[in-house]
């Protein structure tokens, strides 16, 4: 079972607290949502645990610590702010193109990651010319579609639609149900009482409380 632990988890900028001593278990086969407002460090808890930045204390992969056989967690799935599209690929060709790298996506893979974040994998437009929930719905995809073991998604639902919440809502469930675990972090309160199993109360860079839905 996938498991990421947390201890004694801290980040300083300068003399700013951004992550205040976390401790926590996060198991697979859940969905967890970092609730919180704006700045108070659910971007920079997604961005120590894909290995993004650098943090004191200790972060474990399934019993491997971050920063010892691997800098970042294999087999992880990222939506990260300003996620990088190719605007002159089509959205296909942008997962074409990612699936190079891991050779774990075969075509099947990736049109059917495409079919369900709700584009059409036959769309021959460029990305450049998708509206900005298009976008998303292409970073979600980006994320999920070799099936990784660990999904962290920062904002997800940034300019989906109430059918888009609805959809990645079945899309994340299914990746949960064969046993991933997913962290999304978000400020909008009711999609991410819409997608979670468990809600993280985040403030001053801490969990200050676990909510079970
Ligand atoms: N590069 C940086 N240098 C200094 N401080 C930073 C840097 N990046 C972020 N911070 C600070 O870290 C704190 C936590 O930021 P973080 O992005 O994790 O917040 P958040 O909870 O995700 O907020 P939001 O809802 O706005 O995305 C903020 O106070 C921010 O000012």
């Amino acid at each position: 079972m996938t498991e990421v632990i947390l201890e004694h988890v801290s980040k300083h900028f300068h003399k700013q607290v951004i992550l205040n001593d976390i401790s926590y278990t996060f198991e697979g086969g859940r969905i967890y949502g970092l609730r919180g407002k704006n700045g108070v460090g659910k971007t920079m808890i997604l961005r120590a645990i894909a290995g993004l930045i650098k943090t004191q204390g200790k972060i474990e992969i399934n019993g491997v610590q971050l920063g010892e056989k691997f800098d970042f967690p294999p087999d992880m799935g990222l939506l990260i702010e300003n996620n990088e599209l190719l605007p002159d690929y089509t959205a296909k060709q942008n997962l074409e193109i990612l699936a190079k790298i891991k050779r774990v996506a075969d075509d099947k893979m990736i049109s059917n990651a495409l079919v369900r974040v709700g584009l059409d994998p036959n769309d021959k437009r460029k990305v450049r010319h998708f509206s900005l929930g298009m976008r998303q719905r292409l970073a979600i995809a980006q994320a999920i579609f070799e099936r990784p073991q660990l999904i962290f998604l920062d904002e997800p639902t940034n300019a989906l639609d109430t059918d888009g919440v609805t959809e990645i809502k079945a899309l994340l469930e299914e990746e949960r149900d064969r046993g991933a675990l997913i962290i999304i972090a978000s400020h909008i309160t009711e999609d991410l009482n819409e997608l979670a199993d468990t809600i993280l109360m985040i403030q001053g860079g801490q969990i200050i409380e676990e909510i079970s839905l």
